[in-house]
């Protein structure tokens, strides 16, 4: 049975009317153009991907070239599952499948990335949980849902007022950090992929969550259409299809982004992939203490690699599927894409593009749907083979890229500037001879937040507190909340200008590197 449209086709606040400014007749199509013309999606052009974008030129993905990635895999896919018979009877008793559903919600995705991508987003959780006694801390995907209900503008209703489908699509993790649903996802056995707490803090509530408790009842309301249909902490297809092309994408695109700048050099990866493939029945025999204390020998991190997959998903993981993986991967990577260094030219780039279309196609072909998938995964996902395969991409890019050290001196540089700035606008907001010439859109950030947690007061539990807050609690709660609103909803050139003016290291005055 068919979910009815109009429920799936629900807004917020406009019930389902057609606004005056939509300009498609689909409501999702609706949802779709108001995410892009966002001032939000704009800024995505700014945001690290993996690098910033400022200093890798035109070579290297930023958030918003990645999340057109996403929505361009992600509508192939649905094209695919909706067009094959098999599915499509399921896809209906499961709430559905849209093609514009989908878009949208991969364009929006990404929207609460904050400055310097996943870095600026841990440094920004501790800051807001530490700093500013919030127990919601923060998250990208939370932020993400928090920009399109509350803190973006359109016309007379606060968020964009998007359907409850868009929404729900957009809920990769659809519980609270805390909270929802009872019980809480994190004590399940196994959990759902995202919410176990961090490692070594079981106090932190679920590491990925994809709402805080100010947008709890518009999570509720986004999930009702798939009430009975799917459990309360299961991603809709939509969700689901939205997330595997998040995956597709960054794994293809982070290994050619990396080839492209010269960073993913032939010599290493081939050495690494290939002394495990020499090596494997021994390395298996080892314990695991043995693999990690000797982990930078070649090989080894490829073993870290198979036993992490066996632990935490043995419903997929396989032996035979791994080695075929390592296989198939050098291949492509040491025989294919880096046996000759990327020099700009034409032949260069049609390597790269070659390498892609391939990659793209072969992952996309094998999405499968399934009526009742383990808890780990959603239930739109990649078969055996190629799920192994992304693993062994997505390794290759941690392993030569994300463990570098030069990188992460250059990270430590910008946490660091991510805890300045939010302290130094903390300062600023607190200063009473500055009130009046405080950014507007900060007061704006405050009354709003304090607006939200007013309505919770009564149900300290809800908010993650133990008691009823007090007033000037929760007054620095809310100036905390907007802090972190502002400083997420800017750009990493926008921090960094932003960081030299406050600390008086900039000469420059009314320039157009940020709108106060
Ligand atoms: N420590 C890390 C982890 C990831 N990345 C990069 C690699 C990918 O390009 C992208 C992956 O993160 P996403 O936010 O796109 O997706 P996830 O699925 O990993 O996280 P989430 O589910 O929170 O969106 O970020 C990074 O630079 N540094």
């Amino acid at each position: 049975m068919d979910v009815p449209e109009d429920q799936r086709a629900r807004r917020l606040f406009g019930g389902g009317a057609m606004a005056p400014g939509n300009l498609a007749a689909s409501p999702f199509r609706v949802d779709r153009d108001r995410i892009v013309s966002s001032p939000h999606f704009a800024r995505l052009g700014g945001v690290t991907q993996v690098i910033s974008p400022g200093g890798s030129g035109l070579l290297v993905h930023n958030r918003l070239t990645h999340s057109l990635k996403v929505a361009q895999v992600a509508r192939a896919i649905t094209e695919r599952l909706t067009a094959d018979p098999r599915y499509r009877d399921l896809l209906g008793k499961l709430g559905g499948c849209d093609a514009d559903v989908v878009e949208a919600a991969a364009l929006a995705h990404d929207l609460g990335h904050p400055p310097f991508g996943h870095l600026g987003e841990r440094i920004l959780d501790t800051v807001a949980r530490q700093r500013f006694s919030l127990p919601d801390g923060f998250e990208g995907n939370a932020q993400s849902y928090r920009i399109v209900t509350s803190t973006e503008i359109r016309g007379e209703t606060i968020g964009l007022d998007l359907t409850a489908a868009v929404r729900a699509a957009m809920l990769k993790y659809p519980w609270t950090r805390h909270t929802y649903p009872q019980p809480h996802v994190r004590f399940l056995d196994p959990p759902p992929r995202g919410a176990s707490p961090p490692p070594g803090d079981p106090t932190r509530g679920s590491a990925k969550f994809g709402a805080y408790v100010t947008e709890l009842n518009d999570l509720r309301q986004a999930r009702e259409p798939f009430r009975g249909r799917l459990a309360d902490w299961q991603q809709t297809v939509e969700a689901s299809v939205m997330d595997t092309a998040d995956d597709i994408a960054y794994a293809i695109h982070d290994v050619e982004d990396f080839h492209r700048v010269g960073v993913l050099q032939q010599g290493s990866v081939a050495t690494e992939l290939m002394a495990w493939q020499r090596d494997a029945d021994e390395l298996r025999a080892l314990p695991d203490a043995t693999v990690d204390a000797t982990a930078r020998r070649p090989g080894r991190s490829v073993e870290q690699l198979r036993r992490t997959l066996r632990r935490k998903d043995s419903w997929i993981a396989c032996d035979d599927a791994f080695r075929a993986a390592v296989e198939h991967v050098r291949l492509e990577l040491v025989d294919g894409l880096l046996a000759a260094p990327f020099d700009g030219s034409i032949e260069a780039e049609q390597g790269v593009a070659r390498f892609s279309a391939r990659w793209t196609r072969r992952l996309i072909d094998a999405i499968e749907v399934r009526p009742d998938p383990p808890v780990r995964s959603g239930h739109v996902l990649l078969g055996q083979a190629q799920w192994h395969e992304v693993q062994v991409l997505k390794f290759v890019h941690h392993r030569f890229v994300l463990a570098r050290p030069d990188l992460a001196l250059h990270q430590r540089g910008q946490a660091r500037s991510i805890e300045l700035l939010v302290e130094a606008l903390h300062d600023w907001l607190v200063d009473p001879e500055e009130t009046a010439r405080l950014p507007r859109r900060i007061h704006d950030l405050v009354e709003l937040s304090e607006a939200e947690m007013a309505g919770l007061v009564d149900d300290p539990a809800t908010l993650g507190l133990i008691t009823r807050p007090t007033r000037a609690e929760l007054t620095a709660m809310a100036r905390g909340r907007a802090i972190i609103d502002f400083v997420a909803s800017l750009t990493d050139g926008q921090a960094v200008a932003l960081l030299d003016a406050l600390s008086g290291r900039s000469r420059q005055l009314w320039t157009d590197s940020f709108v106060l």
